[in-house]
């Protein structure tokens, strides 16, 4: 146990070390992308939650981008509805696309929002139909396989793509000091309402407010090759590969894609980082331990 003006004299340092960083991000905007799966326990939610009040008290601008998947995936075993996946993405019926709303923007949001406020912060719920914050269409997926000659597109239901994000509605919450909380349902021209990937989603909205970096929490150290050891610094071709040779599959598919069009797109760096750590989000803007996938263009 140290000693109370040892203590304060070690919190006095850290703040001092942070300082640097803390200059470089004031006033800038991050995106953050936390998982479903980075949400489990209530320890990690409540560090999170401290680590984005803690950005905008030194002047940093966070946007959340929450996932849900397993909690999705809960609700709907226990309505004995059978969900399965391509290429990352959950096939949405209209039953299914209930459920989805129903955990998303109901559950998993509000419960976020809650987390943020309590530990101080002015968090703000919304789904991306809110003054249609996030504009959708049907997202079309391919699949080939090396056997087939040419690629077949699967019909994956009521899954989305961002058409478009209404900036001026995050501009205004941003500049008026409130943290968005997104959920990741778009709403098309129709009104129909359509289930997004979270990933793509933070990747779009970092693009649209020009981020200076997205960051995708997940639930993995980062990137891994065959052996497990983190990749960084990988080029888009040699993504390409990883992709071909079934490196990375799965939920790090969106992960992976989203990182490569944001930063194609603007946004300064794009990193894949270790939800399971406590304050991952401040290790990593505010010391030299940042870990996990860095993804920048070059
Ligand atoms: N090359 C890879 N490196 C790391 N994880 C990978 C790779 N390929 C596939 N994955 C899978 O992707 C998962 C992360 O995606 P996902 O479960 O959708 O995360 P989240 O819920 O955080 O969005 C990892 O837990 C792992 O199972
Ligand atoms: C189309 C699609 O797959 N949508 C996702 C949306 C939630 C999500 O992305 O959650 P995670 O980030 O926790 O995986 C889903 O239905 O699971």
């Amino acid at each position: 146990m140290l000693l109370d003006h040892d203590k304060a004299a070690h919190v006095a340092k850290v703040l001092t070390e942070a300082l640097p960083y803390i200059q470089r991000y004031v006033g800038k905007t991050l995106v953050i992308k936390y998982g479903g799966n980075a949400m489990e326990s209530e320890e990690l939610k409540n560090s999170f939650a401290r680590d984005i009040v803690s950005m905008k008290a030194v002047g940093i601008n966070p946007i959340v981008v929450h996932g849900g998947g397993p909690q999705i995936g809960d609700l709907l075993k226990r309505l004995s509805i059978e969900s399965h996946f391509i290429n990352g993405m959950r096939v949405t019926d209209s039953k299914t696309m209930d459920v989805v709303e129903m955990v998303l923007g109901g559950s998993v949001n509000k419960e976020i929002v809650s987390l943020i406020n309590q530990n101080g912060g002015n968090a703000i719920g919304l789904t991306g139909k809110d003054a249609r914050l996030i504009q959708a269409k049907k997202l079309n997926v391919t699949h080939k396989t090396s056997e087939m000659a040419a690629p077949e597109i699967i019909d994956v239901g009521q899954v989305g793509e961002v058409a478009g994000i209404n900036t001026n509605l995050l501009n205004m919450l941003v500049s008026s000091d409130f943290i968005p909380v997104i959920a990741p349902i778009g709403v098309g021209d129709d009104g129909t309402s359509y289930n997004i990937n979270a990933d793509l989603v933070a990747g779009k909205v970092a693009e649209a407010v020009k981020a200076e970096k997205l960051m995708l929490l997940t639930n993995i150290a980062g990137l891994l090759d065959k052996e497990g050891n983190i990749l960084t610094g990988l080029t888009t071709q040699q993504v390409d590969e990883l992709i071909e040779n079934g490196t990375i599959y799965g939920g790090m598919l969106p992960k992976i894609q989203c990182a490569l069009d944001a930063v194609k797109g603007g946004v300064g760096s794009a990193l894949i980082l270790d939800g399971r750590v406590a304050n991952a989000i401040l290790l990593e803007i505010f010391t030299d331990k940042g870990i996990g996938t860095l993804i920048t263009c070059h």
